[in-house]
Formats: C-alpha cells, structure tokens, sequence
C-alpha cells in the first residue's frame, strides 16, 4: 500500500490571527496585490459573474497562496477501518468528527481536493466567491445544454478541497420553515422532523451574539433559544455592513415585507439581517475543515486523505441472488496511481461526495437504473432507477444599480488594488473593514407578495396545479409537486422566492465601471418545479456525468422569475432606495416586455449551487435511493449522507440544514436514535 497524505497544518502564507502588521508587510501586501497571471477560464454565465466581483490582482494572490499550501505523507492506509467515508466536505467530515468520538472506531476519509488550511482566499469573509471558478479549488462542472434556457450551458460551481463547497461558498447562515421538514417526512420519511433536525442544527452551531449597540445600529435581532451555543460551526453577524444595503429593511415593509425577528426559530417568509458562517471571534470563514476537522484532527481513530478521488465502490452480491448487495472495497485513485481499500466484514462505507458525485459513484459501483448500466458496460448490483433522478436545482438572477454616492463603501473597492492592498493590512491588524463583511440582508417572499395581489397568485397556482393533474407524470412525482404548491398556498407559512442585498457588482451582462459602486439585488427561485437528472457520460470515473437540471421545462418557474424581477425594479424605486441608486445597470431599462426579462434571465441567471434529490431519501416505490436510516437500498453497508438525499427543495441556504442531517446521520449510524 502506499503511502497516505494526512493533511498538515503549516503557518501558510498569511496568518490567520491578529497582530501589528508593520510598515514592510504593508508595501509586501500592496506589491503582492499588483501583479497579476490569471487567465480567464470561461465565458460561461458564472465565471463573467465572477470575473466582475473579482480583480486579476486578487486571482494572481490566490496563485501565490497555492504555491504555500503544504501537505505531509504520514502514514499508511490499514485495511481495518470501520467507516469509510468518500468526500471530505461538510457532511463527511461532520461524520467524521463524531464517529471517532469513539476511540474504538476506527475512520478512514477519501477527499478528491487538497487542504488549504490557512488559505487566505478561504479564511478572509471579505473574500467570498474568489476561488469559486479557480480549478484549484472547484471542480467546475458542467451542465448539457439548456434548451428551455437559450440552449446555454452553464458551470456548476463546487467545492474541490477538504470542506467541500463551505470552503468556497458564500457564507449565508439560513434555515428553512419547521413545517417544510415536516413535509419531507409525511413523503415517506418516518423520523424526519421539523422539530428534530433543528435540534441537530443546533447541535452543529456555536452563535457568537452581537453586542446590544451593534445590534441596534444595525437592526440585529435574534431568537436565543434559535441558536447552538457549543457545536463546532461558528456563526455571527458581519462586523461590515455596507451603508448601501440600510434601506433594505424599511424599503421592504414600504412594499408590505415584515421583518421576522429570526429566520432560524423555524419561520421565514419576511425580511431579516441574517448571520453568516463566520466566526466572530478570530473573524474567519467558518467551514466543515476548520470546524469539524482541524480541532480533531490530533485523533488517531481518523485519517483524512486529501488528493484521494474514489472511482468505484467494488460491489458483491445483489438482487439476482436475492440478497442484499455489500461494499467489498472502495477503488480510488491518487495522481497517476490507482489504489483500493478494503471494506472489513461489519465495515460501512458512507458517500458524502455530493449532489454531483454521489449519483455518479453509484452508478460506477453498479447501482441505479440497469439500462442506463448497461449502456456503459457496467454489471448491475442494485437495480434501482431513482439514481440520479428527480434533482431540482435552485436558480438565481440579478438587478444591479449603480450608487450615487461614490464614497460608500462596497466590494466593488476591492477591485482597486491599493485600496484592496490598505483593507488587508487593515484586516490582518484590527480585523475591521470590508474584509470581515458577510451578506446579511435577507427577504423570503410568498408568490402574493411578488405578484402584489393575492388573486393574480391563486390564478397562477392554479394554472399550474391543473397542469400537473393533467400531465403525464408519476404519482412520485406529483405528491413531491403537491408539497410545493400547498407551500403556494400558505403564503405565511411557506415563502417561493428569497431576495438577497449584495453589496457590489453581482450581474453579469454589463461589466462595472472603475471607481463606481453597486448594489446588487437577486431574485432566487427556491422552489422550482423543473426536475431532471444527473447520469454518467462514460464508464471512465474521471469523465465528469451528465448534469441536466432542465432549468425552465416549467413555464411557471420562469414566469414566477419574471414577477420577480419586476418586484425588485419596485423594490429599487423604494424608500431609501430611491435616492440611493443612480441608474440601473443590469438589465438596464431597456429590458421592459416580459419577452426581454425572459431572455435576460435565461442568459445571465443561473444555478445557485443548491441542487438536491439525486439520491433521494424516499420510499424505493417512490423512486427513492436511501431509506430513513440513509441506507442505500438493496445494500447492506453503504449509506449516503450529503446534500443529495433530500427529495425536494427547502427555501434556506443549505449548509446549516445540511449539517444537521449530517449530525442527525451521526447518531442514527451510531445506533443513538432509531427513525
Ligand atoms: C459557490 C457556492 C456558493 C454557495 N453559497 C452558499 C451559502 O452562502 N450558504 C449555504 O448555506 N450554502 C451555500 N452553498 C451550498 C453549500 O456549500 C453546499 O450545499 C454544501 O456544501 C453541499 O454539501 P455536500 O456534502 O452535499 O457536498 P460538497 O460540499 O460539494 O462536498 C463534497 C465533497 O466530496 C468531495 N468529493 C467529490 N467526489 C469525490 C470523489 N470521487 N472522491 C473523493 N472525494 C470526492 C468533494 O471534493 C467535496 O469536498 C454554496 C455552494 C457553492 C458552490
């Protein structure tokens, strides 16, 4: 067996807690921040996206935090391992962390990306988004042309590095209604409630409470009881607010949104200030790596590999003899060698590879629909069409406005080097400024509110509902639809569309203009209608599979995103607002018929990098992949815990509902609760 990489941790190039920072590190920032070598990768919808809110200086300093990031041969791979987990991202490393609570467990964690611990661009929350689209750091999938979206083709943006896609993402602390839990239950998920997940979410998470002051200034309000007060994850609110986005909150009840006290106790149509994954007290990125491995990783119970892509689960047994089908050993490979662990009697092996991956690994492993099998050459293990099936994919546009006030401060700053250069010294000394900013206001609005009449609403649900009654679809597939459209239906229970204030630049059909600042609202459809899949292209584990999310096969979710589109115009003209914003840039006021508004978010809208269901938790008749227990059904030992087993949307960002599954897998694998 070769020799294993247990991830070190070295001083990296900046270091992570404060201190002076004297006049020569000031001038080696600023020279550091001044040279530049990316190259763009793409022209794709994100990637101009990214292009924009980020500058060639900043890239090229990502380039040189790669060069410092080290990483040891430690020891060897045994062949006694009791979980075998593939994919150290959030779910995986949560696993990780609490299985080998036990020090008679023995876990072993197969991570494809590298350990960047120390990784500015990763640490520092001023920094959201800059690795997103940098191959270091992403795998950059791909989806097949759209062709209810122009036929465009877009990148699925996710995290290739220990921590996964928390290491890349953009932070936001949210939760979906109790009664949306509750909903995923009643699909056939004894168990699953609301009521029980958030106490694994608060399990998860340590909330740092802003002082009294700041909480006034800015209007931060917060349930206590809401909160986790000693998990691993830390969360707090943005010690930067942008004086762009104080309109938010008035401007929006102006338009009838009322503010929620806390969008974490369990109910979140209206507007709030929302915390971000950052911890408060050394005002770092919060992620699944610094959390849940790092305090842990001195545990000789656990061995992470980084640069470990698994290929297939080596599978025995299955239907055609009637038994259940096991995981024998887990193939992998690292660089140009191929490997392979094996599974003990008794062993599990547990995929937490993602929404992407996850799907792909079964189907190399020979589980999922036979014909699909077969027409790659590939045995069938585990017979069971639901892989890779049913994913929903969340999508997002923006409205961006250019200010009148030059002198207020956004992201767009950090696009001056010298200004970018003064905000890290100011950051790495007092840990104050734009770099320790998180996003923080928040709406989730009911389709009454977007339309701005409650009659006009109940039309649209309508329509759709008797669509679907009429359509040629399976009953599967009609009661996980049924959920959505009761949600449409209880505008105060259940909200459709989340709208985001982003302090900068965020759209991309125009590029910004040097010295001007932005602010940038998004209009995000959390409950689509559209489902596709997610398939392997080839039986080569290294061909990446075939994403086709199917984005506006639904004519209802484009004509909700044209409603909200329009509510964001409202929006602009609004309260503060109003005498706020210069003109608005993207899509400009040319864009007027719902034709146009069509066209442009088809072209420059895009994935909001929360894709479920394509190893769904459901009963197998209902085209289900993992039972309640997270069992892959028609196995014996292996398991799913990632984003990819949830069988419908929720209206949140994923990761706090996400590690509380995670947390709640824990137990269930650990035989502390049954479901
Ligand atoms: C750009 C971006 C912005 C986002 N913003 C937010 C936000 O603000 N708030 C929020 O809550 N959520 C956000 N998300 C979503 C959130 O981060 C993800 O939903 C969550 O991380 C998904 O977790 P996961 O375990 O399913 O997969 P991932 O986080 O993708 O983890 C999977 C891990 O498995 C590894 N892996 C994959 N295949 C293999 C293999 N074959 N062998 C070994 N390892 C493998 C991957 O490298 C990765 O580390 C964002 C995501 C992205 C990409």
């Amino acid at each position: 067996m070769p020799c294993v990489v247990r991830v070190a941790m070295p001083s990296g190039l900046i270091s992570a807690t404060g201190g002076v920072t004297d006049q020569s590190t000031t001038s080696r920032i600023r020279s550091r921040f001044k040279r530049s070598s990316h190259t763009n990768r793409s022209n794709l919808w994100n990637m101009q996206l990214l292009r924009h809110l980020w500058s060639l200086p900043l890239l090229a300093a990502a380039q040189l935090a790669l060069a410092e990031i080290d990483i040891q041969n430690i020891n060897s791979i045994s062949q006694e391992y009791d979980y075998i987990i593939i994919g150290g991202g959030p779910a995986g490393l949560t696993l990780a962390n609490r299985l080998t609570e036990d020090p008679h467990v023995q876990v072993l964690v197969l991570e494809a990306g590298a350990s960047r611990p120390n990784d500015p661009l990763i640490d520092i929350p001023g920094f959201l988004g800059s690795t997103v689209g940098n191959s270091s750091y992403d795998w950059l999938f791909e989806t097949v042309p759209q062709i209810h979206a122009n036929n465009n083709t877009f990148i699925m943006n996710r995290g290739k590095v220990l921590g996964g896609s928390t290491a890349i993402n953009f932070m936001a602390w949210g939760r979906p209604a109790l009664n949306e839990i509750d909903a995923i239950g009643a699909l056939g998920n004894p168990g699953w409630t609301g009521e029980n997940l958030f106490k694994y979410m608060r399990k998860a998470e340590t909330f740092m409470r802003p002082s009294p002051t700041y909480a006034l200034e800015n209007n931060l309000t917060f349930i206590p009881s809401a909160h986790g007060t000693s998990g691993p994850l830390h969360n707090s609110f943005s010690k930067f607010i942008s004086d762009a986005q104080r309109p938010w909150l008035s401007a929006l009840e102006a338009l009838g949104v009322r503010k929620i006290e806390d969008a974490l106790a369990g109910e979140d149509v209206g507007a709030w200030m929302a915390p971000a994954a950052i911890d408060g007290t050394s005002v770092t990125r919060s992620y699944a790596a610094s959390a849940y491995f790092v305090p842990v990783s001195g545990r000789t119970n656990l061995n992470v590999v980084t640069g470990a892509e698994a290929t297939r689960i080596v599978v025995q047994n299955g239907a055609a003899q009637g038994s259940m089908a096991a995981a024998t050993a887990v193939e992998f490979r690292m660089g140009s060698e191929r490997l392979s662990v094996r599974v003990k009697p008794g062993a599990e092996v547990i995929l937490s590879a993602g929404t992407i991956k996850t799907p792909q690994l079964l189907e190399l492993s020979g589980i999922g629909d036979p014909v699909i099998l077969q027409g790659f050459g590939i045995d069938t293990k585990v017979a069971l069409p639901g892989v890779g099936e049913g994913i929903i994919d969340q999508v997002f546009f923006g409205v961006s406005y250019e200010l009148k006030n030059d002198s207020i401060i956004t992201l767009d700053d950090l696009r001056d080097p010298t200004f970018l250069a003064d905000a890290f010294a100011e950051y790495e000394t007092n840990k104050t400024g734009i770099l320790t900013l998180g996003v923080t206001g928040f709406a989730l609005l009911p389709l009454q509110t977007i339309v701005g009449s409650s009659k006009t609403a109940v039309k649209m649900i309508d329509a759709q509902a008797a669509k679907i009654a009429k359509g040629n679809y399976t009953a599967a597939q009609k009661e996980k639809w049924s959920v959505i459209i009761e949600g449409l239906r209880a505008p105060r229970k259940r909200g459709l569309i989340e709208i985001v204030a982003f302090p900068g630049f965020f759209t991309s059909a125009s590029a910004p203009q040097p010295g001007k600042k932005y602010l940038t609202f998004t209009g995000n459809l959390h409950f689509p209608f559209s489902t596709g899949s997610i398939h392997i292209a080839s039986g080569n584990p290294l061909v990446q599979p075939s994403i086709d999310p199917r984005y506006y096969e639904q004519e209802f979710d484009i004509q909700v995103l044209v409603e909200a589109l329009k509510f964001l115009r409202r929006l602009g003209k609004t309260g503060g607002f109003k005498d706020l914003f210069e003109a608005e840039v993207d899509p400009g006021v040319e864009v007027q018929t719902d034709e146009e508004i069509i066209d442009y978010i088809k072209n420059h809208g895009g994935p909001e990098y929360h894709t479920v269901g394509s190893a769904a938790m459901l009963p197998r008749e209902k085209g289900g992949v993992v039972s309640p227990e997270l069992k892959v059904y028609g196995t014996s030992n292996i398991r799913v815990v990632d984003y990819s087993i949830l069988p419908i949307q929720i209206s949140a960002h994923p990761m706090s509902t996400l590690y509380g599954i995670s947390e709640k897998a824990a137990d269930i694998i650990r035989g502390i609760v049954t479901v």
